[in-house]
């Protein structure tokens, strides 16, 4: 399924950030954010992955097809790994961890605690619960803060993987991940009164 953006404003407290956008991105297809700190990039994938509305503009995309990797990985401290890819699974209405758990190196990991891990390593797990979201649009913020080289190019081979099997990949990201992937800069869409010059009390969660 493709996703389509039309002429879509996202906001930040009311305030718009980005406007103008219009872009798709197809099966197989990935697609790099770029822009400089504070440009919208956060915005717009949160805005794209349901999390708060646009100010205007359409985004068309089947239901259930987005999965969102935030800044934050989302675990739960007190369960094991296998548990925290366990219980994600069972919210997606999946079975199989161990894709995951191979995709990214987590075997040696399985029965230690999310909350004993070390930020790369819950990086690692994040990232792993994209694969069990079974959904086809990935939408990742900033995935390789806390990723050594090892663990960037286990990445980058996990998006490789989703794109053949199909899959889309929408990416914010300030590094280079060797990937085959178009880039749409964010600056050029930047609203001219833009949510940096208001303040605003909404916070990300
Ligand atoms: N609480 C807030 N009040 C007002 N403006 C805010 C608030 N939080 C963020 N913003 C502004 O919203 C705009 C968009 O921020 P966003 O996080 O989407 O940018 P980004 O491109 O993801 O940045 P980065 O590369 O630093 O992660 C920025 O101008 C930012 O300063």
């Amino acid at each position: 399924m493709t996703l389509t953006i039309r002429d879509l404003c996202v906001a930040r407290g009311g305030l718009p950030v980005l406007e103008g956008l219009n872009f798709s991105l197809a099966p197989g297809q990935a697609l790099i954010l770029r822009g400089p700190n504070g440009s919208g990039k956060t915005t717009l994938l949160r805005t794209l992955a349901g999390l708060q509305p646009p100010l205007s503009g359409e985004i068309i995309a089947g239901e259930d097809q987005i999965a969102y990797a935030a800044h934050s990985d989302g675990l739960k401290a007190m369960l094991t790994v296998a548990e925290n890819l366990t219980f994600w699974a069972d919210v997606f209405g999946q079975r199989d961890i161990e894709t995951a758990i191979d995709a990214f190196s987590l075997d040696p990991l399985r029965d230690r605690l999310a909350g004993t891990l070390s930020a790369g390593q819950k990086r690692r797990l994040g990232l792993a619960r994209m694969l069990i979201t079974g959904r086809p649009i990935w939408m990742l913020d900033e995935p390789t803060v806390s990723l050594d080289v090892d663990a960037v190019a286990l990445f980058a081979s996990a998006v490789r993987a989703h794109l053949g099997a199909g899959g889309a990949a929408l990416i914010a990201t300030h590094i280079d991940l060797g990937l085959e992937a178009e880039v749409l800069d964010v600056t050029p869409f930047r609203a001219a009164h833009d949510a940096r010059l208001g303040a605003s009390d909404e916070a990300f969660l």
